[in-house]
């Protein structure tokens, strides 16, 4: 584990003996049921519905064909499997325990446990990314960043009740997927890893090793890949599995992204045709995709697929409603900006203020970046959004719900496990980019002129402080 992980708040969990019962006093139970022994035939038995290269193809993206940055075969749409073939070539029957890792962020549980949580996410140094010469900054940093955000967040989880959902709706979702895998005949074990709280993905990982997991799959659930999301949580998991003989030989399939799987573009478009029937005329309503943003340099000089794969993925629903006859206008923005860079435009909060200059009236705002409610949702768009359209002029405002527990959608997730259960292999231990462009002397250079001017902001100017309000 690195420095920066090392570090992080993480009380009262014991990692360095792997077959320990972990007390972390708050985590709940990691798995949500208990396995049935499975027989799965090591050669490929589930059947795809789609196979992988063909969805990649319909897409213009060979399959596997980009690195992302923690340096694993990126695929822009859909499953990787780690080690050189997807599936392995035993002929024999092997008695298989089957898990199931769904990756989220986490979120505070209580007022107290936001300013550790900041610090956690603002440690992570696929969230502040700073050169590698200057990574000693990144505690200091995100205690400094933590303590100055953590008043206006504590305002946004007052808002909503005091904490976050997440970790309710995501185990809901785990036992949903746990029962719709069964009802498919695919007994498994499903365990929640967070990013930045409990249960920390260290805890799940602990549970699979003592659970005697044989094989695994990981389903970020996040639609869309970011290096600031699916990215950040891989790399956790791929520092624990390597470091650990027993978890470095087990076959593992991770689903980088499934924005694009039917499955889940009809289920979002049920939604938008239901809410959009709420409006007096459901016809004039604007459909609002609002995306959490990332900074923009993540997309420009990372190479974060996650502007495409948004785009992609508004593209497909909108088809999906136009099928339906439904030909509402549309548009996407970015919101939840933090700190003093540049992120994806268009900014959520300045469309809408200019959709009601234009005179737009009705808008029906779609969160799609995430599956479930959230601060983001329950705080950020319910109210200060809508209260900033309704300002702007605006008079009819709607929102979508977050797919949380929709049958249609667990159903799709349950899918794209059977279907990448066979794809897995054991996980290796490539380099990550950002190792690779450090030996890129150009790149090196440009890192030292920036990393070098972070270093003289980071002390020395208030620009620091607008991550305090933004
Ligand atoms: C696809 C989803 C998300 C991306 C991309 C993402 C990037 C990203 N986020 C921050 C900073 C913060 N995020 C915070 C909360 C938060 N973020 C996401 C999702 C994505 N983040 C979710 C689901 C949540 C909410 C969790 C919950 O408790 O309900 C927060 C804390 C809240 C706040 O103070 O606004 C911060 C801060 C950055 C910097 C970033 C990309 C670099
Ligand atoms: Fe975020």
């Amino acid at each position: 584990m690195d420095a920066a992980a090392c570090s992080r708040v993480l009380p009262q969990i014991n990692l360095s003996h792997s077959d320990h019962r972990l007390s972390t006093g708050r985590s709940g139970p990691a798995s949500f049921r208990s396995s049935k022994r499975l027989l799965v035939p090591k050669q490929l038995t589930v059947s795809c519905s789609t196979p992988i290269d063909k969805r990649n193809d319909m897409f213009g993206v060979s399959h596997c064909s980009k690195k992302n940055p923690v340096g694993e075969v990126l695929c822009p749409a859909g499953v990787c499997t780690y080690g050189g073939t997807a599936v392995e070539s035993h002929s024999h029957a092997a008695e298989e325990k089957v898990g199931v890792l769904l990756l989220n962020l986490g979120g505070p549980e209580t007022l107290n446990d936001v300013q550790p949580f900041l610090f956690n996410l603002f440690a992570d140094p696929d969230i502040i990314r700073l050169p590698r010469l200057f990574r000693f900054l990144q505690q200091p940093l995100a205690k400094l960043i933590s303590v100055l955000r953590a008043p206006k967040s504590k305002e946004g989880y007052a808002a909503i009740g005091g904490g976050s959902p997440l970790r309710k709706i995501t185990n809901e979702q785990a036992n949903e997927l746990g029962k719709t895998l069964e009802s498919k005949d695919l007994p498994v074990n499903v365990y929640v890893g967070m990013r930045y709280w409990y249960p920390f993905t260290e805890e799940a990982v602990q549970q699979i090793k003592k659970d005697r997991i044989t094989r695994l799959v990981v389903l970020p659930l996040y639609p869309q890949f970011s290096i600031s999301t699916t990215g950040s949580s891989v790399r956790v998991l791929q520092d624990i599995f390597r470091k650990d003989a027993y978890l470095s030989r087990m076959p593992v399939s991770i689903i980088n992204s499934w924005y694009q799987r039917e499955g889940y573009i009809k289920s979002m478009a049920n939604l938008i045709s239901k809410e959009l029937e709420s409006f007096s005329e459901p016809a004039e309503a604007m459909i609002f995709f609002s995306a959490h943003g990332v900074p923009l340099s993540y997309v420009e000089d990372a190479g974060d697929p996650y502007k495409d794969q948004m785009e992609e993925c508004i593209f497909l629903i909108m088809k999906e409603l136009k099928s339906r006859g439904i030909n509402n206008e549309h548009t996407l923005a970015y919101q939840s900006r933090v700190g003093p860079v540049q992120w994806l435009k268009p900014y959520t909060d300045e469309v809408l203020v200019e959709l009601g200059q234009k005179g737009v009236k009705s808008l029906l705002a779609v969160p799609v970046s995430f599956v479930s409610e959230h601060i983001e949702t329950l705080e950020e768009i319910d109210m200060e959004y809508r209260e900033l359209a309704l300002e702007s002029g605006i008079e009819n405002w709607g929102r979508v719900p977050a797919l949380g527990c929709t049958p249609s959608f667990i159903t799709d997730l349950a899918d794209a496990v059977i279907e990448a259960v066979p794809l897995a292999t054991a996980m290796s231990t490539p380099q990550t980019t950002s190792e690779v462009a450090d030996h890129d002397p150009v790149r090196y250079a440009i890192k030292m002129f920036f990393g070098s001017f972070l270093a003289f902001i980071l002390f020395f100017s208030p620009m620091i402080m607008a991550f305090r309000n933004t």
